[in-house]
């Protein structure tokens, strides 16, 4: 089937195999995708089965050893993002890296910003316990102050517009607060009241390709979802299509964020196929490492904007 409205938009798609393959999704002389049917089912079935089997792990990874990497856990030396080793348990690495990390946070609270289904919610409660942080959702948040009604009801009821605002309220409030980390809506970052806020700590933009949030998104459905608004039967060519659009208006914003953390580059680092053998453990991780950084760079001040 092909994606006419595809036309519509002018951003480029980074692909990442092997979320769609390169006989389902082929280049068109204009440039844009072609999605075929048999993609999205095929997808979908695909993600089911490999998230079952994710569960199964346990949520575990197989992390490529590296040379830079030798000794027992009590000489573990520091890591590097990109050598990451096998002989540690990852979640050994992620408490030691969180307590390193903690104490030159002085108390800083994290903001994960991403596109929704980027994961700030499963990364962040993982990466909070590594810190020793609360975790908060801000989209929870938003919620409990205007009474329980989920933010898709908010949305529709009373527009975007309105659920702006209690966000970027509920941003201000948690900016007051220390020892949090804060999963944020995914359109929290185009208000630019909100990086004001999220300024007052680290932010961490998680960056996911397209086809992988569309696949998620697919998995569990779009019911909840009142922006993804790209008209199709197809619950994966409609969650692809209407993020497409969604992230070529945002792409900028998204890069405010004082760091970035990259599932492709993970994946690469660690000689990774697929992205969904990337565990929220090793995402968190990555977070921390690329966090300590940022601090060293900037002197252990974030940068004001
Ligand atoms: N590393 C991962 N590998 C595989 N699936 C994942 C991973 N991280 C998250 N998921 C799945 O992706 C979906 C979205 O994750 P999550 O709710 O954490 O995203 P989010 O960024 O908080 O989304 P939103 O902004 O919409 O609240 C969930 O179904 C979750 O189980
Ligand atoms: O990407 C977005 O704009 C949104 C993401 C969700 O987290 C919710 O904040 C809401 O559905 C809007």
């Amino acid at each position: 089937m092909e994606v006419a409205a595809a036309a519509a938009c002018g951003a480029n798609l980074r692909f990442s195999s092997p979320w769609i393959w390169s006989d389902k999704v082929e280049g068109r002389s204009n440039g844009f995708p072609r999605i075929s049917q048999q993609c999205t089912r095929r997808h979908s079935t695909e993600l089911q089965r490999r998230r079952s089997e994710w569960v199964r792990r346990g949520g575990r990874v197989s992390l490529t050893v590296s040379n830079a990497c030798k000794g027992s856990p009590q000489q573990a030396p520091s890591v590097q993002s990109g050598n990451i080793c096998t002989s540690f348990d990852s979640k050994w690495l992620l408490k030691n890296k969180g307590e390193e990390v903690t104490s030159d946070l002085n108390g800083r609270c994290i903001f994960l910003v991403g596109m929704m289904g980027c994961g700030k919610t499963t990364v962040g409660k993982v990466l909070s316990e590594a810190l020793g942080y609360s975790f908060v959702d801000s989209d929870k948040y938003v919620e409990e102050a205007v009474g329980g009604s989920p933010v898709a009801q908010i949305i529709k009821q009373f527009g975007e517009s309105s659920f702006r605002d209690y966000e970027s309220e509920a941003l201000m409030n948690l900016s007051l607060m220390s020892r949090q980390v804060v999963a944020t809506g995914g359109g929290a970052v185009t208000l630019p009241i909100n990086w004001k806020y999220m300024k007052e700590g680290i932010s961490v933009y998680l960056d996911v390709p397209l086809d992988a949030l569309a696949c998620r998104i697919a998995a569990v459905g779009t019911d909840s979802r009142p922006l993804l608004t790209f008209e199709s039967e197809d619950a994966y060519t409609k969650a692809f299509m209407s993020l497409f659009t969604l992230l070529k208006k945002r792409r900028c914003s998204y890069s405010n964020a004082d760091v970035t953390v990259s599932l492709q580059n993970i994946a690469a680092n660690l000689g990774l196929e697929d992205l969904l053998d990337i565990t929220p453990t090793a995402i968190a991780l990555e977070v921390l490492i690329q966090i300590e950084n940022f601090l060293q760079r900037n002197n252990g001040m974030s940068i004001r904007i």
